[in-house]
């Protein structure tokens, strides 16, 4: 059984817009994913469903065995962690040790073991450095780990990092990739927002594409990004290697650039 799963969840703002229209989707412990798709798409209205944030107006989120609807987002949140898309949207302490300490601390573990989750996630986002610094007095780009390094420190089964590559540096995204590759490794969930279709193909398997409040395709990451048709309907674009093979009329799957360097040998 899966631990999270969305079934026909649908999502309608107070101001009566419907943002996600039955969305569903269910996600095994251990998978790195991605969802995709054009802005308003309903991406970050679905994920803010995962951790309860928002509770679906129609169909159900169940995580665990919990149904969201019977759950707080304080305990939701001990099993699906979400990473605001805005650090600023999150937080809310004057110093980086505190901000990340809060989390594990709500869920009242021994003071061992909130210092211990603390500094593993602040090393794992490469925040150690600031850790007694404001969080304010930081770039726009490191205060986006201090919340990636908040969240993780709840040690919940799920992560959700909404946009995580905005703004960032190629050391960042280095540091991203390794932190992803950790917890994936742990067991843990990795599911992103992003837009950024190399960031998909360099470290996620498998695909959920959205388009007009619905999933129009979930899928592994080559069948997403070889399918035309989708791409087209989400108004995306294939990965740079992808686009360079299509448009030289070779290798009709491919992804990576060894493997273009494979696809031309055969060419020559
Ligand atoms: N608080 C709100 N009240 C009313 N409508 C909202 C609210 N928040 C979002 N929306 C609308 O819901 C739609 C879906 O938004 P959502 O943020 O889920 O899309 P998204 O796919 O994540 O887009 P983005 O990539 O821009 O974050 C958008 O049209 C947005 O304007």
């Amino acid at each position: 059984m899966s631990f999270l799963t969305l079934t026909n969840a649908s999502f309608a703002y107070p101001n009566g817009y419907k943002a996600v229209d039955r969305v569903n989707m269910s996600f095994n412990k251990g998978e790195s994913v991605a969802i995709v798709g054009q802005n308003g798409a309903g991406k970050t209205t679905t994920v803010k469903m995962m951790n309860g944030l928002l509770k679906p107006s129609e169909g159900d989120v169940v995580i665990d065995g919990w149904n969201t609807r019977d759950y707080t987002t304080a305990q939701i949140s001990r099993k699906v962690g979400y990473v605001f898309q805005n650090p600023d949207d999150q937080i809310f302490h004057n110093d980086v040790y505190s901000e990340i300490e809060f989390g594990p601390r709500k869920l009242g573990l021994p003071e061992e073991q909130v210092k211990a989750n603390v500094m593993k996630a602040a090393e794992l986002a490469g925040v150690v450095p600031f850790l007694k610094d404001n969080p304010y007095n930081l770039p726009y780009s490191m205060r986006k780990f201090v919340t990636i390094a908040s969240v993780i420190a709840m040690d919940s089964s799920v992560i959700i990092l909404d946009e995580p590559t905005a703004g960032q540096d190629l050391p960042a995204m280095e540091r991203l990739a390794n932190l992803i590759e950790t917890l994936n490794q742990e067991g843990k969930t990795i599911i992103t927002i992003t837009h950024d279709m190399e960031f998909v193909v360099n470290n996620f398997h498998r695909v959920i594409v959205m388009a007009n409040r619905q999933v129009i395709a979930d899928d592994d990451k080559r069948a997403i990004f070889w399918n035309l048709d989708v791409l087209e309907r989400a108004m995306l674009k294939q990965p740079h290697i992808s686009r360079l093979g299509y448009s030289l009329g070779i290798g009709h799957n491919i992804l990576a650039i060894p493997e273009l360097a494979d696809e031309l040998a055969k060419h020559k």
